[in-house]
């Protein structure tokens, strides 16, 4: 194929410079949000997104039976992730609010507050500058899938849902507990969580239906509506036990919700193996290439080959190969360069192994913009199993 009818090239270092500042991510949330909110002038509407760059701050939803520790779980994470907590409660006693007056008044009356209701309170909170800075976690709502969808259609999108699970009857044992500091609203437990100071422990507060039979019957409707909310958050919902300790509970959910998800954006895996010899690198590398279709490159091989080549370079190596010497560092990133510029590796990725061998030759790897992207492991049996989870 002459250079005329080849396939066009692109440099290396685009793709790299696009993962590195999330341009794919950055592009999709702009494109999320302009086709949601259909702005009239969408010049305008993009610039104030890009600069509000908040695709990063906590959206969290805590879903999850009553007494599973929700609030209990979403407070503490709020004072952990430097967030606002938004509950039934608060949203309603909103003041200032002509929506949570509204929503007062159905509630006084009908004891309910309406679906479209809740969620235009909801929408007006989130749009607030402190939730658009620094983030919310929502507890307990959405509680229907009319909730659900009626978010989904406002664009009110979190990035993390956790679902809460527990046995009904350590649920119904645990409710009747449960108690409440008027003053801080912190919420403690005549069993698993007393407050140390006779103060706090004189003013607590008994909160309302948490009887047995309440508790069921909330649990029942609970059960009914869940198995309706879930399929709506297939790759953000992270199920944990809340039949464990507190604190437990607590770091499984900051673990989730510090980690980031796999993006749609195009992803070129450029992967080093590291290890001493006979560690089974290669074996390692084959298999890798052939399950992720990457470009297996030995650095051996490599230069082997290029001897072959009866390039100008291959007379320079031969002659170290024939005095039994090792082959130049600027040698070695040269024959590197021109196999990793090559349209396989940029389109497909690669497996690097035999090279680096020293820190100095990762840096010059690094300097010369092919970092790997992946992992770099000593222990190559560690590798194979990590890649099925990250690659
Ligand atoms: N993992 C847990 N183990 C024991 N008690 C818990 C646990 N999580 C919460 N609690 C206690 O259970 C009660 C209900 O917790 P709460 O956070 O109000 O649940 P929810 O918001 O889901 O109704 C509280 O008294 C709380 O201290």
């Amino acid at each position: 194929m002459d250079a005329t009818s080849a396939p066009h090239r692109i440099p290396a270092e685009m793709p790299q410079y696009g993962e590195a500042n999330h341009i794919f991510e950055l592009m999709q949330s702009m494109l999320e949000q302009l086709l949601i909110h259909q702005p009239q002038d969408p010049i305008p509407f993009m610039i104030e997104h890009l600069h509000r760059d908040n695709d990063h701050v906590p959206k969290i939803i805590i879903l999850g039976p009553p007494a599973s520790g929700k609030t209990t779980i979403a407070m503490w994470l709020c004072k952990h992730l430097n967030t606002n907590l938004l509950t039934r409660g608060t949203l309603l006693g909103k003041e200032f609010s002509s929506v949570a007056e509204e929503a007062r008044k159905q509630y006084q009356r009908f004891k309910k507050v309406p679906d479209s209701l809740l969620i235009q309170l909801v929408q007006e909170r989130l749009m607030e500058e402190d939730c658009v800075r620094r983030g919310w976690i929502l507890d307990g709502i959405p509680q229907t899938r009319e909730q659900v969808l009626m978010m989904q259609t406002l664009g009110l999108a979190p990035r993390h849902v956790i679902v809460l699970n527990a046995p009904d009857s350590v649920l119904i044992e645990r409710n009747l507990g449960k108690r409440i500091d008027p003053v801080t609203r912190e919420i403690y437990h005549t069993t698993f969580d007393w407050p140390r100071e006779a103060e706090v422990q004189n003013r607590l507060l008994e909160p309302e239906g948490i009887s047995e039979v309440e508790t069921a019957r909330k649990l029942l409707e609970y059960h009914r509506s869940i198995i309706r909310i879930l399929p709506s958050y297939p790759r953000i919902l992270k199920a944990i036990s809340a039949d464990q300790p507190c604190v437990d509970v607590f770091y499984q959910a900051l673990t989730y919700v510090q980690t980031s998800h796999r993006s749609n954006a195009p992803f070129t895996p450029r992967v080093l193996l590291c290890g001493p010899m006979g560690s089974g690198k290669s074996l390692q590398a084959a298999l890798l290439a052939q399950k992720y279709g990457l470009v297996n490159i030995c650095c051996g091989q490599l230069l082997r080959e290029a001897v072959e080549d009866q390039s100008k370079l291959s007379e320079l190596i031969q002659s170290f190969f024939d005095k039994e010497m090792t082959v130049p560092d600027d040698i070695i990133l040269k024959v590197l360069k021109g196999r990793l510029d090559r349209p396989d590796c940029v389109h497909k990725g690669w497996v690097l192994h035999g090279f680096p061998r020293d820190l100095d030759q990762a840096h010059m790897l690094a300097s010369m913009g092919y970092s790997p992207n992946r992992m770099t492991l000593a222990l190559n049996i560690i590798l194979s199993v990590s890649m099925e989870d990250s690659v």
